[in-house]
């Protein structure tokens, strides 16, 4: 078990958005979330990688383990594709990047500037930074966003081949992947009931 998530109840803005959130993922293993727009699924995966606290609960995973891509690439825009990756290695204490490269099939970009490129290749970059940063555990919020099919594809071989260097995977994705081999949950019956009121004359007021 690599991530033990227990009782989690979460909230964005102030507002509860889920409560009672409770699944383990294995090494090996890949979680796919599937919810509604605005169901609190960024939320949740913000609150697993540690950038926003629980309301309750718990979430068990050494954190030196995880490695989250959100919606932004944070891409450095005059540093070119070779260097954004170099770049990354180092906050990571790694070298290699190479893996990478071929992977996301960056090869012949190596020497563009990030800002010049398309808004796949762009994602491309962002996701080929998982692989250098040496983490086994990849929390990823709508990794395919501006991927054409064949980068959707090659996603899915990134991902199958960490999976059986034992890494594993959290994704919240509204696409089907081509992943059979991920578990579906769905947050939908996490959703929070609406807050209380404790007051018995202000529910009619
Ligand atoms: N900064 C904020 N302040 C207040 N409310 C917010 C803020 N950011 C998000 N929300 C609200 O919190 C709820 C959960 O948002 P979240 O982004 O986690 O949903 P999501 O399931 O990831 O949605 P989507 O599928 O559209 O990406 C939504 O109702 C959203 O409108």
């Amino acid at each position: 078990m690599v991530l033990k998530v227990s009782d989690l109840t979460i909230a964005r803005g102030g507002i509860k958005v889920l409560e009672g959130v409770s699944f383990e993922l294995e090494s090996g293993g890949a979680i796919v979330l599937r919810g509604p727009n605005g169901i609190g699924k960024t939320t949740l995966l913000r609150t697993i990688a540690g950038l926003q606290p629980p309301l309750a609960g718990r979430v068990d995973a050494d954190p030196d383990s995880l490695v989250y891509a959100g919606h932004s690439d944070g891409l450095k825009a005059t540093l070119t594709v070779e260097e954004n990756l170099m770049f990354w290695a180092q906050v990571f204490g790694k070298k290699e990047i190479s893996q990478a490269i071929d992977s996301f099939e960056l090869g012949r970009l190596v020497n563009r500037p990030a800002g010049l490129l398309s808004a796949g290749q762009k994602r491309r970059l962002g996701l080929a930074r998982l692989l250098v940063t040496g983490r086994p555990v990849w929390i990823l919020d709508e990794p395919t966003v501006s991927l054409d099919t064949d980068a959707v594809a090659m996603f899915a071989s990134a991902v199958r081949a960490h999976l059986a260097r034992g890494g594993s995977t959290l994704i919240a994705t509204h696409i089907d992947l081509g992943l059979p081999e991920a578990k579906v949950l769905e947050v939908g019956p996490f959703r929070a009931r609406a807050a209380e009121i404790d007051d018995f004359d202000e529910a009619f007021l």
